[in-house]
């Protein structure tokens, strides 16, 4: 049911028709993930005709089990990873259209990206992590509003801190201003609790998603924690590189 149960009505800010992401076989046992399911002699089939919309404003959490495709999804959706074949649309734009260095551009404007292992630089404070993508955008107010961001997230204590001075909620905290600092139309976030505890995990998501519904953020979450999924207004199932599932939620489901 690919592409279906879009019940909210909004407008569409993703929409993602028939992707397709192959890679070259490998010898069997090569696989790190042990995936290969879609193996067959054109390569490995990783995403095999993946669409999907996406409303502008809308929280969608994606689960699956582990090698079924969710972080690649998510790298097309960003545009780190070009498909095989088929097409991503972010509001008006085709990232297929766009060269390197205009899709580098468009993901600064656009999108912000939370990994699970929080990608900080490690030689930089968490000020001048957040200051990174603002001094991209050649933006003026940088340290007033870095500073602001990381004040939103609890860390005003914690400027001049590096990564390793900090706990993994607070680099994930920073992560989190780092991405939202820019106020992007798109919030990617993959596992993004995954290597914290769960008591540090809860707080860092009901930080997340507070501000995603502050900033009304378009959200796409992976997560294997179904109580976060359901936080969501939507859950995809992805299976054998295939959405399988598209289940509406409301935000007081149980
Ligand atoms: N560049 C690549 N080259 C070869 N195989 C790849 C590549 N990227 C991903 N894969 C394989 O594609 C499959 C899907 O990987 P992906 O990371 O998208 O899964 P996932 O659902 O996010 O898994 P997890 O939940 O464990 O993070 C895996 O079998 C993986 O090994």
């Amino acid at each position: 049911m690919d592409g279906e149960g879009f019940p909210s009505g909004r407008p569409a800010l993703i929409e993602a028709e028939d992707l397709w992401l192959t890679v070259p076989a490998r010898p069997a046992g090569v696989n790190p993930k042990g995936g290969g399911q879609n193996d067959r002699a054109g390569g490995l089939d990783i995403l095999s005709g993946v669409s999907l919309r996406v409303g502008e404003g809308e929280a969608v959490g994606i689960v699956g089990p582990s090698g079924s495709g969710k972080t690649s999804l998510l790298m097309l959706l960003a545009g780190l990873e070009r498909p095989t074949r088929g097409r991503v649309r972010i509001a008006d734009t085709v990232l297929g259209d766009l060269d390197e260095n205009a899709l580098a551009r468009f993901r600064r404007r656009t999108t912000g990206i939370v990994f699970q292992s929080f990608q900080l630089i490690p030689t930089m404070t968490a000020l001048e992590n957040v200051l990174v993508p603002l001094e991209l955008a050649g933006r003026a107010d940088g340290v007033a509003t870095a500073t602001a961001a990381l004040a939103s997230v609890g860390l005003d204590g914690r400027l001049g801190h590096l990564p390793t001075e900090l706990s993994g909620g607070e680099q994930q905290r920073v992560a989190l201003a780092r991405a939202f600092v820019t106020r992007p139309r798109l919030l990617l976030a993959d596992e993004p609790t995954g290597n914290l505890d769960t008591r540090t995990g809860e707080s860092v998501m009901a930080l997340m998603f507070s501000l995603q519904q502050h900033y009304g953020t378009t959200l796409v979450l992976i997560t294997h924690d179904p109580a976060l999924a359901a936080r969501c207004d939507r859950r995809l199932h992805v299976r054998d590189g295939r959405v399988t599932a598209d289940h509406p939620l409301r935000r007081d489901d149980p």
